[in-house]
């Protein structure tokens, strides 16, 4: 049987990766920190994935197992030489973390064997596989880096799959019935069911990031700011709504210049997805997809590059403006990045914020209009 080593156990490498290898006849090695889901996964071997939708339906996933890598790195090294893929789901600020276990298990692969290794990290992130390969390449030698070549390959993608907070006692996963994994390759690579592959990733994880995750992110940040607590309760204020559809018109004018979209095609692309976002089965929180706002406010991220692509193009960016200011106000306790945010708030202001995590100089006019919205907001 084919391996599959997937880092990260939680809701997309359990509800989402690691279940279409399991579907596709691989056994999948999920890595993770979580003690208990690790021998949780060793213990019952398999789970359930439940669709969130009015009719009951229920995938079974077998053949998984689990390696806890903070205290059985040899063992993930063996995984390793025996993987034909090698996955993340496990979020970007993590990617560095892993990466020095991981140039470990490729060195000792590619010293044995020439089979051939697809890595592929699936996070929220432009260029997620190669900003993991560049920090797996900085724990390499040199001899070990030309040893990659032609053996270990890295595959940039997106990943499109809500899936919830879950109830951490059992290992099943609520998912939402619809999912898109996209695979940026020229290979010729072993099939594994619902994979799709393209050779420019570039449009579709532009358009996947600035719509599903834009609008996402602006019904968070508003409804925390309403005082909501799930997306679904969020999207009832259709005041919400048009805001949301009126920030995905500025994305999707940006996109659509930039990668010829057909408007129209778009167009129904964001009202498919503001339905997706509808669903209240997942009974999704606003502090779950507004959660980590400092990466949510990073130059390449969901709101500020499609901002800065839009004022680059002329295009409007008033919508995003205000999302950007709803993130700023986002002061959620239990959120590192948000309390970070705030204490920066108080120590040089909105603008000072936007200067450093965001890299928009002060008198930029998008600050300058991102402040205004901020200050209408705070009222
Ligand atoms: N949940 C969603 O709806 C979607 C999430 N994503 C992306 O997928 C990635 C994962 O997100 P989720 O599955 O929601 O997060 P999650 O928090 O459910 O899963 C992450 C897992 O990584 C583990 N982990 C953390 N640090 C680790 C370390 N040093 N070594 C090994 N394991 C470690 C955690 O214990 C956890 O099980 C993120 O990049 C996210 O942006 C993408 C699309 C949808
Ligand atoms: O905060 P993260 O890690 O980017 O993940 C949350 C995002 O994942 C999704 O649930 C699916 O991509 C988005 O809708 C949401 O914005």
């Amino acid at each position: 049987m084919r391996q599959t080593v997937h880092f990260g156990a939680g809701n997309i490498g359990r509800g989402f990766i690691g279940a279409l290898f399991s579907e596709s006849g691989y056994h999948v090695t999920f890595v993770d920190v979580a003690e208990q889901v690790i021998n949780k996964l060793n213990e019952e071997k398999g789970y359930q994935v439940n669709l969130a939708q009015s009719q009951e339906e229920t995938i079974s996933i077998g053949n998984v197992s689990g390696i806890n890598n903070m205290t059985h790195e040899d063992d993930v090294i063996e995984a390793i030489q025996q993987a034909t893929y090698l996955t993340t789901a496990i979020g970007p600020n993590i990617l560095p973390r892993i990466a020095p276990l991981i140039a470990r298990g490729l060195a000792k692969r590619v010293a044995a064997t020439d089979d051939k290794l697809y890595v592929i990290a699936c996070e929220n992130q432009i260029g997620a596989t190669d900003i993991l390969k560049q920090h797996i390449l900085d724990n390499l030698d040199e001899e070990t880096k030309n040893q990659l070549e032609g053996k270990v390959y890295f595959f940039n993608s997106a990943v499109d799959r809500i899936v919830p907070i879950q109830d951490q006692s059992s290992l099943d996963v609520l998912v939402e019935p619809y999912y898109e994994w996209v695979v940026e390759t020229a290979e010729d690579i072993p099939q594994v069911t619902g994979m799709k592959m393209v050779a420019d990733l570039a449009p579709f994880i532009e358009r996947k990031l600035f719509t599903v995750n834009t609008g996402h992110a602006v019904i968070a940040y508003l409804g925390y700011l309403a005082g909501k607590s799930t997306i679904d309760e969020t999207l009832a204020d259709e005041e919400i709504v048009t805001q949301v559809r009126e920030t995905l018109k500025e994305t999707g004018a940006y996109l659509v210049k930039e990668y010829g979209l057909d408007e129209e095609e778009h167009l129904a692309y964001i009202n498919k997805n503001i339905e997706r976002f509808k669903n209240a089965y997942l009974n999704d929180g606003v502090t779950r997809v507004g959660r980590a706002p400092i990466r949510k406010l990073g130059p390449e991220d969901r709101l500020i590059r499609p901002a800065t692509q839009a004022q680059k193009a002329g295009l409007p960016y008033t919508h995003l403006a205000k999302a950007i200011a709803a993130a700023l106000l986002f002061d959620h306790p239990e959120d590192e990045e948000a309390m970070k945010i705030q204490e920066m708030i108080r120590e040089t202001g909105p603008e000072g914020v936007l200067k450093t995590i965001s890299g928009l100089s002060e008198d930029s006019d998008i600050t300058k209009e991102v402040v205004r919205q901020y200050k209408t907001l705070q009222g």
